[in-house]
Formats: structure tokens, C-alpha cells, sequence
């Protein structure tokens, strides 16, 4: 049967001449009239009752450009639709009579994902527990949203594009006939244009905006010669620094680590299913220089690289040493670069421009199908998990889309995550085997840094008030008179700075949030970090001050700030020592992170103080010297992985200490100086640290040991709320209660139990290592009797559980 004949739009008509490109391959044009007639299309419709594929036809007219990863227009029950083809073919599924099958309306984007992608958002869809439209949006072009809207209750259907498309610029510049030209003497804009280029080509653009209206200047100089008008495609997104160790040198001898690192890799790559190694490497170990060795092995091959690195070290250092490696063979992709700018990168990719793509988590998705091998550096990051839908983690993507890719991945860090090291440990999971490789020493005879760990009661307890103890003064004097450099970190992760009454205790909390307000000394205010409101207040020993509570006078700043700590650092040094201060203040600005390191690197003698943003990547072998001013906030927090995140934390901030030929020494203050996870890092021995922690997870039944999900529900009314929650909780537990290796736990309240004037509850259910929970889970919630106004969230694998 020839199904072209049943369509009601009758003939065919061939487009020999439409093309469509992904991954720098043309996909043809088929010839014969309707060759795969039917597609299966996501619509972009975000609703669990509505999750699913369905059929339309391909007109003849579209054929070639209605392919696998094209977003389309549908019709669909009454209405227009954009969706997502997710597979083509020759007959519709399930028998659907092919006559009864509506066509696609227009092909608005061309492809952006292929068949394999589309295998990982089907499998990102139910191991998250999110609509396949969901899963599929990370996978679209970056700043190409296409949505129908109505205009009115009764009102047409219309289609809103935002889309930052490439931009072409026009540049202008003197032509030949510029020699000897006079403007009449009436021409004074044609003038200014011309003295404007004799200092070089400018951007049309540029011109406009300092001589307005000079665009019929110009295009009169143009007609006769003068200049010449050009468009030149600029790709955006590519910064240039003077940062020392932004280029990755070739080492003349890789350390024996690197080598049985580079083995592991290759013997993966080449196994082509998705096998894990894990570089297990020590801070300034070169874990850098294996990932660009591996990456040139598989250019080699014909094969791309995708090289993933936690959001804040994208910095001009880690993006300069790919660049000096791979020059325009390189993407990059971060959250920092405006929509037009991250467009130009994933296009690059998607024409076969650029075979390694560096970005953040969401480079996972560029659209470059020929990959030898995926990277993800700073494995243990909680940051590779993301924290709305849909909440994937990027490793288990990785794993997935390496097996369905046939290549391998690399995972690297200092401190690997609990869950890699467990699968190693095993050996093999999901299918694929994981091996860990460790590298245990620095290249060059360089040692890892001595740590001191400074019991903070003790020096409190002598009469001391600075936020510097004595070793850490004594140390930052002595490293300042050789005329090196320090490193001084702030833990502002947890509670940092808040008021508290000295007289009845009180915090004082947001009236829309249940969150404790952030002090901030500098413009003597109180802010909520979860809806950003402020108050003006000052704190003792302001005459002006009283407790929310109990009227007292004493409402004093607890918890220290980088500010304060850069006040202390000039008091205490000589004035001609840099002190370069990096925080969530002084970076607010585009570029604002490496001017500041630029800074750091080109000073004499400097200090570094900053917060978590500092501890990771940087690589400057004048420092000698660490120092943590507050070891212990992180192990406060109310999140079975505190103790984890803090050990992560110190030894990576550890391991910027002494990387060059100078020997480093590190300094951890603390109130703790007894926990397991600061003597881990005092010791340089991670088991100090892993053994009564993977104990105190087992006995708990805690991830790496199971799978932790995160039921969040959350409206205004809080009835509502509680309603719906015990709905879902008894749901769960008619389907769980017995089922070995599952528990389910609450409904309780949120630690976070207000946000923004919404009432937040949760359940938590624990599920087998191996199980598939969000299915299951998914299926409870569609079931349960969920309020209208009451907003669910599941939470597979959760990080976040505030
Ligand atoms: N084989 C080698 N011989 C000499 N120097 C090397 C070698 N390999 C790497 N290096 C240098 O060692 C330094 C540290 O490397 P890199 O920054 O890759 O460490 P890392 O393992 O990523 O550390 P961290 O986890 O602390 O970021 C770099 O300056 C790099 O150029
Ligand atoms: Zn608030």
C-alpha cells in the first residue's frame, strides 16, 4: 500500500533542493515521493496526563526536512502544537488507520538531536520521572524557543518565536576609491564616517550607535565606491586573557600515573560500550593533561569529545588550555554567555565546525553524534545534578549516552563521589564496567602540602578576636616577606552571616520563608536568599538596634564575611600586598572572575580571599600557602552529605597549595578539629574520612547504598497542601509497604517550609541500588489525589533536599 495515496493533500510534490544538516552531515533529500511518511512527534505540551508520542504525516512537500530532531507545527485536538519528531518511519505505530492521521503543518527548526538522543530523553524521561517534552528541551538549540499562545480565550492560535539566530554583522571599511574623495561640503555625516574608518574597519552597528543615522551616508559612499560593506560572521563567546596558565603546555614526560590513566581511557574507547574510568588523581596531579591526551587520541580517530567542568571553574584558565590544545576545534558552552552567544557555539557543533565541546552540565546534550569520548571533570560536583526539571545528574546522563554512543567516560577528581567509587569498587554496573585509575602524585617532584588543623576554642579561649589564629597570622607574615602568595577561603556555604539576639536567642527569619536572613554588613541590611526581600537594620552595637523577639539591644552579626576578613588582611600586611577579594560581590560582572585572577597572577606578592569559588581548578605555582579561615559551617548543614561535602571541599582547596617547584603549607581553622572528614584532609588519607562514613550510609541505608527520592509538593494554600501530600504518601505506601528495599518516609514539612509564601511538604522514599523509581513514582503522583493550585516535584537521586 502506498499510504501518499490516502493523504488528503493529494499529489506530490517534490523538494529536491531542501536539505538539512546535523552534526556537519547533510541528511539527504529522499527522492522517492513519501519514503518514511509518518512521525512520531513529543508535543511540547508539559503535562504528565498528556505524556507521550503521537502520529502525523509527512506531507510530500516536507519530506526531507521533517527529520528525527526537527521541531514542527501540529494540529492537535483543536488546537496548535509545537513538538519534537522523535522517529520517522514507514508505517504508523499501533494500525492507526494512516488516512485518519493528520499532517504536519510547517518544519519551524531544523534538526537538533538524533535518533541516539532521542533514546536518551526517552530514558532521561523515565529514570526523572518527567514528560518526554521535558527531557527533549535540553537538546534544542540554545535561545530558539517556539511556542503557540492564544491571544484571548477565543482568540487564534499564534506562533511566538524568540529566537537569537546567528548574528551577521556588516563591517564597513575604505575602499578603493576612497583615495582623493572630497563629501561636498553639505555632506558632514559622509565625513564623519570617513575619519571614523581611517582608524580600521568598524561594525555597522558600531557606526550607528556613535553617528546616528549615518546608514544613507554610508550607503551613498558605497554606491560610489568609497567604502565597502561586507557581512562577516562573528562567532560570540570567545574571551582572551593574559592568565599564565591558560595554555597547557606540552609536558616533555607524562607521570606514570598519567600513563596507566591513558591506558584505562584507551582500552575503554576502544571497547566502544560505554566502559567508565575514573581518575583517581591527587590535586595537581594533571588530570588536565589525560583528558587532552585522551581527547587527541580520539581526534585522531575521526572522534569528538565532550568535556564537562562544574559551572564556576569555566573560567578562562580551563577554556585557554583546551584552546591552546585544540584551537577552533573547540565549543564552549556556559550558562554565562548570553542566548545569541551560546547559539553560535551549538551551531558550530551542529555544522561539524567544532569536535570538542567544553561547557558546563548541559554540553552533554550539544549536537555532535560522533563522540570517542565523554569527560566530566570534578566528578563529585553537587552541581552536576540538576535542580529543576528535568533533575537529571550528569553523570548517570553521561553513563547512559556513552553505552547508547559506543564510547567511553572519564570521570576525574580529587575526591570522587561515594556512588563512583562504590561502582568501581563492584567493578561493572549498568552494563558497563568501571575501573578506577589513581594518580597519587604530582608531576615534577612536587608534594602534596603539609595541613595544620587550628582548634578555633582554643584560640577564642586565649582572649584572641581576629578571624585569624595565631599560626594562620604568623604564616601569612612570613609567606608576604618571601614574596609569594596565599589563598584564604571563606566557607559561606550553610548559615553564614545572620543576627542573633545575645539576650533570648532569636534568629530573625523571613515572614515569607522559612529561611534564616543573611546579614549583610556593608549595606546594614537583613536578606532573604530564598525571595531576595531586605530590610534595613543595623546591628549592635547600633544605637538603633532592637530584637524582633524580645526588644533587646544585643541583636549582634554572627558568622564572619569576606569584606571583614579583607579589612583584617590589610590591617595586618604591608600596604604594597595585593589583596584580591572574590566573592558572589565582586563577581557579578561579566569577565569580572578573570580580571580578578588576571590580577592575582600578574601581582608580585597578592593574597586571594574568596569564597567555595575559589577552591577548585585554579593553578598558580607561587602559592604556597592555604588558608581556611572556617572549616566547619558545611558540616552543620541538615544534608546526609555534609560531611562528604566538606572533606570535598578543604582537600580541593588543599590541593592549591604548593603546586610548584615551592614547597605549600596548609592551615584549616575549625571549631571541629576532631571530625573525620578535617583529619581525612589533615592527613592526606581519604579512608580517615570514607570508612565511618560509608558505615554510617550503609547502616542508614543511605545513597551510595540506595537511591534517595525527594517528593516535593508546594502551593499557597496550605491545606492544600498537607491534603495532597498525605494523598501521595498513602499512595506510595499501598504500593511500597513490604516491598523489600523500599521504604517510604513523612509526609513532613520542608526544612525550607515557606518559600515565597508557599507552603512546602515532602515525602522521601529510599529505593533499591539497580531500581528504576520514577516510573513507579510517577505513576503515585498521577494517581494520588493532587489539588488543584498544589505543584509537585519528583526528585529521582535527589542532592537538594532543603
Ligand atoms: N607530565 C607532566 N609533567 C610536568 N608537568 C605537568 C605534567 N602534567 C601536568 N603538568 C602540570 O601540572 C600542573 C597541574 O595540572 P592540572 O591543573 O591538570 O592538575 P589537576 O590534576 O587537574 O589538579 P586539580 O584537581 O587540583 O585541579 C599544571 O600546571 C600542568 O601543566
Ligand atoms: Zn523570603
Amino acid at each position: 500500500m502506498a499510504p501518499s495515496a490516502h493523504v488528503p493533500w493529494g499529489r506530490a510534490r517534490l523538494s529536491g533542493q531542501r536539505q538539512a544538516t546535523y552534526d556537519g552531515r547533510t541528511i539527504p533529500v529522499g527522492r522517492r515521493p513519501a519514503a518514511v511518511p509518518f512521525a512520531e512527534v513529543v508535543p511540547d505540551i508539559p503535562s504528565r496526563s498528556l505524556d507521550g508520542t503521537f502520529d502525523y504525516a509527512i506531507p510530500p512537500e516536507l519530506e526531507g526536512e521533517c527529520v528525527v530532531g526537527a521541531t514542527v507545527l501540529v494540529p492537535f485536538s483543536h488546537r496548535k502544537a509545537v513538538g519534537y519528531v522523535v522517529g520517522v518511519g514507514e508505517r504508523p505505530q499501533e494500525g492507526l488507520a494512516p488516512h485518519r492521521i493528520l499532517p504536519v503543518e510547517r518544519v519551524l527548526a531544523g534538526p537538533a538531536f538524533d535518533q541516539v538522543a532521542a533514546r536518551v530523553a526517552r530514558w532521561i524521561a523515565r529514570e526523572y520521572a518527567c514528560p518526554l517534552s521535558e527531557a527533549l528541551h535540553p537538546f534544542l538549540a540554545p535561545g530558539q524557543t517556539v511556542r503557540v499562545r492564544r491571544d484571548g480565550p477565543d482568540g487564534p492560535w499564534t506562533l511566538v518565536c524568540e529566537k537569537s539566530g546567528p548574528v551577521d554583522e556588516r563591517w564597513v571599511s575604505l575602499a578603493e576609491g576612497a583615495s582623493g574623495f572630497v563629501p561636498r561640503a553639505n555632506a558632514s555625516r559622509q565625513r564623519q564616517v570617513l575619519e571614523a574608518l581611517q582608524a580600521g574597519p568598524a561594525r555597522m552597528a558600531e557606526l550607528a550607535a556613535t553617528l546616528p543615522g549615518c546608514a544613507s551616508a554610508v550607503s551613498s559612499l558605497r554606491e560610489r565606491g568609497v567604502v565597502r560593506v561586507e557581512e562577516r560572521r562573528r562567532v560570540r563567546g570567545v574571551e582572551e586573557t593574559t592568565l599564565s596558565s591558560a595554555v597547557a603546555q606540552r609536558p616533555s614526560r607524562l607521570t606514570r600515573g598519567q600513563e596507566e590513566a591513558l591506558a584505562a581511557i584507551a582500552r575503554a574507547c576502544d571497547a566502544g560500550r560505554g566502559d567508565v574510568v575514573l581518575v583517581d588523581g591527587v590535586t595537581g596531579s594533571g588530570k588536565t593533561e589525560v583528558y587532552l591526551s585522551a581527547i587527541e587520541r580520539e581526534l585522531a580517530r575521526g572522534r569528538g569529545a565532550l568535556v564537562l567542568v562544574p559551572e564556576i571553574s569555566l573560567t578562562a584558565q580551563t577554556v585557554g588550555r583546551f584552546r591552546s590544545r585544540f584551537g577552533d576545534d573547540v565549543a564552549i558552552l556556559h550558562s554565562r554567555l548570553s542566548a545569541g552567544e551560546r547559539f553560535d557555539q551549538w551551531d558550530m557543533v551542529r555544522q561539524g565546525r567544532a569536535h570538542v565541546v567544553v561547557g558546563a552540565r548541559s554540553a552533554l546534550f550539544a549536537p555532535l553524534s560522533n563522540v570517542g569520548v565523554v569527560i566530566i571533570d570534578e566528578e563529585h560536583e553537587a552541581s552536576y545534578k540538576q535542580g529543576s526539571a528535568p533533575r537529571y545528574h550528569a553523570r548517570e546522563v553521561a553513563a547512559r549516552l556513552a553505552r547508547e554512543r559506543g564510547c567511553a567516560l572519564v570521570l576525574g577528581s580529587a575526591t570522587p563521589s561515594l556512588e563512583s567509587l562504590e561502582r568501581c569498587h563492584e567493578g561493572s554496573w549498568g552494563g558497563a564496567s568501571w575501573t578506577r585509575v589513581s594518580m597519587p602524585e604530582r608531576p615534577g617532584g612536587a608534594v602534596l602540602p603539609s595541613v595544620q588543623v587550628v582548634d578555633m576554642t582554643q584560640q577564642f579561649g586565649s582572649g584572641r578576636r581576629s578571624v585569624f589564629s595565631r599560626p594562620l597570622e604568623d604564616a601569612l607574615l612570613e609567606v608576604m616577606g618571601r614574596g609569594e602568595k596565599a589563598v584564604l577561603m571563606l566557607n559561606r556555604r550553610g548559615f553564614a552571616n545572620f543576627l542573633m539576639c545575645r539576650e533570648c536567642g532569636a534568629v530573625p527569619e523571613c515572614p515569607h520563608c522559612s529561611t534564616s536572613l543573611t546579614y549583610h554588613e556593608r549595606t546594614h541590611s537583613l536578606v532573604c536568599h530564598s525571595c531576595g526581600r531586605s530590610w534595613p537594620v543595623r546591628a549592635w552595637p547600633d544605637p538603633s538596634t532592637r530584637c524582633p523577639n524580645c526588644g533587646s539591644r544585643y541583636l549582634g552579626a554572627y558568622g564572619v564575611g569576606t569584606q571583614r576578613v579583607e579589612d583584617e588582611l590589610r590591617a595586618l600586611l604591608p600596604p604594597d600586598v595585593e589583596v584580591i577579594r572574590m566573592d558572589a560581590d565582586t563577581t557579578r560582572g561579566k569577565g569580572d572572575h578573570q580580571r580578578l585572577l588576571e590580577r592575582f597572577d600578574g601581582a608580585e606578592r597578592a593574597v586571594l580571599v574568596g569564597t567555595q569559588m575559589i577552591a577548585k581548578g585554579l593553578d598558580f605555582p607561587e602559592v604556597t600557602l592555604v588558608g581556611v579561615i572556617n572549616a566547619d559551617t558545611t558540616l552543620k548543614l541538615p544534608d546526609f552529605r555534609a560531611a562528604e561535602r566538606t572533606y570535598d571541599l578543604l582537600e580541593q582547596v588543599s590541593g592549591r597549595a604548593g603546586r610548584g617547584e615551592r614547597a605549600g603549607r596548609v592551615i584549616v581553622q575549625t571549631y571541629w578539629a576532631s571530625h573525620p572528614a578535617i583529619q581525612a584532609v589533615a592527613s592526606h588519607r581519604r579512608d580517615v574520612f570514607l570508612s565511618p562514613e560509608l558505615a554510617d550510609r550503609r547502616e542508614g541505608d543511605y545513597p551510595p547504598f540506595s537511591r534517595l527520592c525527594n517528593v516535593v509538593l508546594w502551593g499557597r494554600d496550605a491545606l492544600a497542601v498537607r491534603r495532597s501530600c498525605d494523598a501521595v504518601a498513602a499512595r506510595l505506601r499501598e504500593r511500597l509497604d513490604g516491598v523489600r528495599g523500599w521504604e517510604v518516609l513523612g509526609p513532613a514539612d520542608c526544612l525550607k517550609a515557606r518559600v515565597k509564601d508557599r507552603t512546602r511538604r515532602h515525602v522521601l522514599v529510599k529505593a533499591p541500588v539497580g531500581s528504576e523509581p520514577g516510573e513507579l513514582l510517577s505513576a503515585c503522583v498521577t494517581e494520588a489525589d493532587v489539588r488543584r493550585g498544589v505543584s509537585v516535584a519528583i526528585d529521582v537521586d535527589a542532592y537538594d533536599l532543603m
